[in-house]
């Protein structure tokens, strides 16, 4: 049996990207429209209504709409914009964020992809606060560096015609950025970490840390005990690797470009109590196509893993 598969935004960054991943699928049909239509919005409305999975690949009013437009209550949805990561009615499409996530994705209807940063946030955050290694009302920041095509296509041209005349910038200045409520919600803490991203002249690929000093924390967890609670958290996962930090003095963005892993990393000072958690992943892979993927063969039913590269 196939399943119908329709990717809205086909022709943008994530979406080029998780066709890439469906091709060659036996079990997959890829629903397509003509370049003619792919913003008119009868067209959109009959490919999302044929669909048994559609995926949203668009702009987040854009992705609202579609939604609108899918008015056939056997479609089933993965909204890879922000749009939805925080709504009611909308299962959180990251498999790995508890044990029972995989399960709840299966059976949902609608699916949020999570955004990028979030992703590397809470994969390190989660597990501590589910240990209570760090309390709900903690201050947390957060920081990082992302490849271009975190932008789409209006950052690619910014970066590649020469307009961007930069290798680094910082930005979310305002401390607003658009996936603060997903980050505070999902790691369910009870304050927005300070957000310190940045933008690299990288295509591909991101890094985001948490720094935590531990003597401050009420139970002055051990790098070790962080460590282990990250470890146990992902231990059977094929996606989501922690690895030692022993050896290791340099992390780069592009550490896991151009695959659909995530690793994670403690670099710890016993002596001074502190600790650096440190993600890498594709900001492209599990920080969007990958995921809406993963997400795809979970709701469906299918290996996991199936068109991930891994
Ligand atoms: N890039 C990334 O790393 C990540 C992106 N995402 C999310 O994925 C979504 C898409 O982002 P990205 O691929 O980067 O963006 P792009 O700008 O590269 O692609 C968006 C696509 O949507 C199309 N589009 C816009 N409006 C409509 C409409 N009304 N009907 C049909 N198509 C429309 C655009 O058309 P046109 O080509 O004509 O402009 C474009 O092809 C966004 O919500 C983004 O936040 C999520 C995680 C990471
Ligand atoms: C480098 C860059 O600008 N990155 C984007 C995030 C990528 C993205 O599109 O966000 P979603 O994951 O929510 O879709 C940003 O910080 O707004």
């Amino acid at each position: 049996m196939t399943i119908g598969v329709f990717i809205d935004g086909a022709a943008g960054t994530t979406g080029l990207e998780i066709a890439d991943r469906l091709a060659g699928r036996s079990e997959i049909e890829l629903i397509t429209l003509a370049d003619a239509d792919r913003k008119n919005a009868k067209r959109r409305a009959q490919a999302l209504n044929s669909a048994d999975f559609v995926i949203l690949c668009l702009p987040d009013d854009a992705a609202r709409e579609a939604v609108e437009l899918t008015t056939n209550s056997a479609t089933r949805i993965i909204d890879a914009s922000t749009a939805h990561r925080v709504a009611d009615g909308w299962t959180y499409g990251f498999a790995e964020l508890d044990p029972a996530q995989a399960a709840a994705i299966h059976e949902a209807r609608l699916v949020s992809n999570p955004g990028c940063w979030p992703t590397g946030f809470l994969a390190l955050v989660r597990p501590l606060v589910r240990a209570g290694l760090i309390p709900p009302d903690w201050g947390l920041s957060a920081s990082g560096a992302s490849g271009y095509s975190g932008g789409g296509k209006a950052m690619i041209a910014e970066f590649e015609d020469g307009t961007a005349d930069t290798a680094f910038r910082a930005y979310g200045m305002s401390l607003e950025h658009k996936h603060l409520p997903e980050m505070q919600k999902h790691a369910r803490i009870d304050h927005a970490p300070i957000f310190q991203p940045a933008v690299a002249r990288a295509y591909r690929g991101m890094l985001i840390e948490v720094p935590l000093a531990l003597h401050a924390l009420p139970r002055k967890p051990s790098v070790q005990a962080i460590e282990s609670a990250l470890a146990d958290a992902y231990r059977d996962s094929p996606v989501v690797h922690v690895l030692p930090s022993e050896g290791v003095s340099l992390v780069t963005v592009e550490e896991v470009a151009g695959t659909d892993r995530m690793h994670l990393r403690v670099f710890g000072n016993a002596e001074r109590g502190q600790v650096r958690l440190v993600a890498t992943l594709d900001n492209l892979g599990k920080g969007a196509g990958g995921a809406a993927v993963q997400n795809l063969n979970i709701m469906a039913g299918l290996d996991p893993t199936a068109g991930l590269v891994l």
